[in-house]
């Protein structure tokens, strides 16, 4: 009878797969998240200027996908109008197609993860966490109130569609945010006050990303 000899524990290459690393380079992300009209977009757009950035609203790479006549395109269309949440492999293909093709290691990834699912698939295929999650806290009342004025020719700003969005707000996105929270990920903004004083809060928390000027 021979001897059995162990084989070796031989990890390849592949099975190594670093945290946060996209291809070569090693990113931060932050996730973006708040009810439809807290003022996700109006604020990224500032956290871009001030802070070196690069945002990716995952509603507007979904709209442009629309755009593009893709074949997913009736069907992100059809769930946008009834305010659904695209299957994650769709989105999170967008958002990864987005972030290699940009020379920067700094995103925001605005209106993502919007569901479990979202948040799980993620995490399996891109091995990113984020470094925080900013939550724009606002009150329907007045989200319906900015969504009503927001005249940008969207297919979902109509009461009707804004209702079933508010819904899945609160049933599948606010157990996404609770998740974070539970891991002191969370930086939670009152995002109900004016523009500019919601963003004196937000460059607060983006202070350590600040761009060095030399
Ligand atoms: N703090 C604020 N106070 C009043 N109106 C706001 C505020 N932030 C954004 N808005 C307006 O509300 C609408 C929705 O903002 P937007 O940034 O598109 O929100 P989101 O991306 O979260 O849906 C826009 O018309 C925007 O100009
Ligand atoms: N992760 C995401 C983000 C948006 N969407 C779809 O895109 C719609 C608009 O998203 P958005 O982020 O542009 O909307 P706002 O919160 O900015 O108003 C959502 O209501 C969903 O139908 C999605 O399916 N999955
Ligand atoms: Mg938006």
């Amino acid at each position: 009878m021979g001897t059995v000899v162990d084989a070796p524990a031989v990890v390849t290459e592949k099975e190594v797969v670093a945290e946060n690393m996209l291809g070569d380079k090693k990113v931060t992300v932050v996730f973006v998240l708040g009810g439809p009209g807290s003022g996700k977009g109006t604020q990224c757009s500032n956290i871009v200027e001030h802070f070196g950035f690069t945002h990716l609203s995952a509603g507007d790479l979904l709209r442009a996908e629309i755009k593009s006549g893709s074949e997913n395109g009736t069907m992100i269309e059809n769930m946008i109008k009834e305010g659904k949440i695209v299957p994650s492999e769709v989105t999170i293909k967008l958002l990864q197609q987005a972030m290699i093709k940009n020379e920067n290691d700094k995103f925001l990834i605005d209106g993502f993860p919007r569901n479990e699912e979202n948040r799980a698939a993620f995490e399996n295929v891109t091995k990113i966490s984020p470094a925080f999650v900013l939550f724009f806290n606002c009150s329907e009342e007045e989200m319906e109130r900015r969504l009503l004025g927001r005249n940008e020719g969207r297919v979902d700003d109509n009461i009707e569609t804004i209702r079933k969005r508010f819904k899945v707000f609160v049933e599948s996105s606010l157990p996404v945010i609770e998740y974070y929270d539970a891991k002191d990920k969370v930086k939670k903004i009152d995002a109900a006050k004016p523009i500019p004083e919601v963003f004196e809060d937000v460059k607060a928390i983006f202070a350590p990303y600040a761009k060095v000027i030399v």
